[in-house]
């Protein structure tokens, strides 16, 4: 748990993590940092939609369009991959790769194919079609297997890479990039890999008998499956997965959509390195993803090398050595009192909230419950 992910990650960045035994590995602010500065910048190592959100959502550039019905191109097989144009179909089916290459230029920069995509997409193709006979209606359990999938691949693709000898780097470099550009903004969005998801937290033994029982129900099936698509190693237990599971749910961020100044959710992300911002109950940094739509379904970002990044934003002046929080739940006006944030944020997400804010509220419960007492006490007397 104590291992700190060393600050040459964050370079880039007016950022490091450290550690504190009550809320374990955080980010701090390395200098002041302005009121709108982006903080950190992370590309998803995996991201689900929803089913009913799929077709709108491109597997390659990660928009989502909610201004259409359902995209044109998908992969029949799977009917899980949708891509919002013949460019992000061919990022993942080189096989017009030829033709590809002659025709499409995007701002005269050379766009290629995806290795990783398409290796994970062949990995997990097979296993997406047979989850439509997955007897489960639980729309977060899906997408929450949906993740695992691709993080399982991802892993099967690190190590083949390793085997090969081949240059790591080069497909790292290809993980979750979707367009190469040669003149993109600095600083560039953090990659991450299958290593950089193993350090994340799990909350597996924390976890209510209820929920274990729940992914117990479907230990055979969701074993079968994965074995046969040969995404498992020989000594992957049940219980391996449970706290991959774990750290799915516990660092996972939803991905959303604006309609009618609603933020609507179309599914779930992994950003490995995001995950050290710690949450706060008067945040000071919030997530903002670039593929966000505005109220006349509009993109706000034109750009597709950028789709899927998720930006951290200052949200006020901070100061050097100030820990750099987001919300983990919605509270939006700061109304939810101390009881009721705590408990949602110990039934979601399985910890009791040490944020500045519940502790100052805690203390002044415990000052007011002090007082009565006392009160009582003289009226008794
Ligand atoms: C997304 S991770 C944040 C990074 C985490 N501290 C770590 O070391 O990996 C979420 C976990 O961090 C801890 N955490 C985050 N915010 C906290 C807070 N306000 N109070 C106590 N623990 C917190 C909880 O264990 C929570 O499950």
């Amino acid at each position: 748990m104590e291992n700190i992910i060393p600050s040459a990650k964050f370079n880039q960045y007016p950022v490091f993590v450290t550690y504190s035994p009550t809320k374990g590995r955080y980010f701090v602010a390395k200098r002041d940092i302005a009121l709108g500065e982006v903080v950190l910048k992370c590309l998803p190592l995996s991201t689900a939609p929803f089913d009913n959100h799929r077709k709108r959502y491109c597997h390659t550039c990660k928009i989502y369009n909610s201004s259409s019905n359902s995209f044109k191109f998908y992969c029949k097989s799977c009917d899980l991959c949708y891509f919002c144009d013949r460019e992000c179909f061919n990022q993942c089916f080189p096989i017009d790769q030829k033709i590809y290459e002659k025709n499409l230029k995007v701002n005269d920069e050379k766009v290629i194919y995806n290795k990783s995509l398409f290796l994970k997409h062949e990995l997990t193709c097979n296993i997406s079609r047979k989850f439509s006979t997955w007897n489960i209606n639980d729309k977060h359990m899906k997408s929450v297997v949906r993740l695992l999938v691709q993080i399982l691949a991802e892993r099967l693709i690190e190590k083949r890479n390793d085997l090969n000898n081949e240059n790591s780097s080069e497909l790292n470099e290809q993980t979750s990039s979707v367009f190469i550009s040669k003149n993109s903004d600095f600083p560039v969005a953090l990659k991450n890999n299958f290593q950089d998801f193993l350090l994340l937290q799990s909350h597996l033994l924390d976890w209510p008998n209820d929920i274990k029982r729940d992914w117990l129900k479907h230990e055979k099936f969701l074993m079968n499956l994965l074995k046969s698509s040969k995404l498992l190693d020989e000594d992957d237990k049940f219980d391996d997965l449970l706290h991959m599971i774990s750290k799915i749910e516990s660092n996972g961020f939803g991905v959303y959509y604006k309609c009618k100044g609603k933020s609507i959710l179309f599914g779930r992300a992994i950003y490995p390195y995001a995950s050290f911002f710690n949450h706060s109950c008067d945040a000071n940094c919030d997530a903002i993803l670039s593929t966000l739509v505005d109220d006349e379904s509009e993109l706000l970002c034109n750009d597709k090398k950028l789709h899927g990044e998720m930006n951290f934003v200052a949200l006020r002046n901070i100061l050097k050595g100030e820990e750099l929080t987001i919300s983990y739940i919605q509270d939006e006006n700061g109304l939810l009192p101390l009881q009721s944030r705590r408990q949602k944020l110990l039934s979601e997400y399985y910890f009791l909230c040490q944020c500045c804010k519940c502790i100052t509220d805690e203390k002044q419960y415990r000052k007011k419950k002090k007082n009565v007492k006392n009160r009582n006490v003289k009226l008794n007397m």
